[in-house]
């Protein structure tokens, strides 16, 4: 199977722990023989933090953006680092270079591309050229919610949701560096136009990876 997987950076990144860079590279080095594996790594608080200071220091949205994308190209690079020669040693910084990088058979860890999306964005796009089985979304809650479910204790859990809704229910959202929270616009438009199948669940315990190659866990997303 081809299978693309974004790994959200406040999961990844919380607390700058050794633990679950490793956890992850033995579960991605486990799926590797069967499978050609993409990974996207997000940005997290470091990439706010820098975001914020950037735009402090008079940045506009596309070099904040920017900035962004730097870090999320550092934090692929500490996940390349955790799963050593199982993974090619560079970042690819647009798409053609994952493609190229990937004829290699080791597994691709990627950051950002260009402004104006998260990596989520990166991740549906990815999984679009490269025809992938499915398109994982590994991020801090266990899957889509009506409303924040950080913010509202009784925000009902949806186990699937069709990208129509999803996108009826964002259609406000902020559109800002550091902002593209949850899942963005870009990265719904791209599932549904490409009917790309696509589960998101909460990476926070990595064995969810595999929970969610198995539909077990988190919310599904109809491409219609
Ligand atoms: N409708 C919703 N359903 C679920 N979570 C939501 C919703 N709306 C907002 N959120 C928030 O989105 C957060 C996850 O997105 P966020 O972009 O912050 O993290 P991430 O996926 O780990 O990626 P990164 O930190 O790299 O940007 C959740 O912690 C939750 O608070
Ligand atoms: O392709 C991309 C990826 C990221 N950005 C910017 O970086 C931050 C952090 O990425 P997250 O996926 O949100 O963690 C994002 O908010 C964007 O500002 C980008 O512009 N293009």
């Amino acid at each position: 199977m081809k299978i693309v997987i974004t790994i959200g950076g406040s999961i990844i990144m919380e607390n700058f722990n050794p633990k679950i860079f490793k956890e992850y590279a033995r579960i991605l080095t486990s799926l590797q023989d069967d499978n050609k594996i993409f990974i996207v790594i997000g940005g997290g608080q470091p990439a706010r933090d820098y975001i914020r200071l950037a735009r402090e220091l008079g940045a506009n949205e596309a070099q904040c953006d920017n900035i962004g994308i730097e870090v999320t190209r550092l934090n692929a690079k500490m996940l390349i680092t955790a799963l050593g020669e199982k993974a090619y040693p560079m970042v690819p910084h647009n798409f053609n270079e994952a493609l190229e990088y990937s004829a290699t058979g080791k597994i691709i860890v990627m950051g950002g591309t260009e402004p104006a999306h998260s990596t989520d964005a990166v991740g549906a796009i990815l999984a679009e050229l490269v025809d992938a089985d499915i398109l994982i979304n590994l991020t801090s809650v266990d899957g889509f919610y009506d409303k924040d479910p950080h913010k509202y204790p009784d925000a009902r859990f949806y186990k699937e949701i069709t990208a129509t809704k999803m996108l009826n229910l964002f259609k406000d959202k902020d559109w800002k560096a550091g902002t593209y929270e949850f899942l963005d616009l870009t990265a719904i438009h791209i599932i549904r136009r490409s009917n790309i199948k696509s589960i998101i669940t909460n990476g926070k315990d990595p064995m969810n990876l595999i929970r969610a190659l198995k539909g077990e866990v988190g919310t599904k997303i109809i491409p219609e």
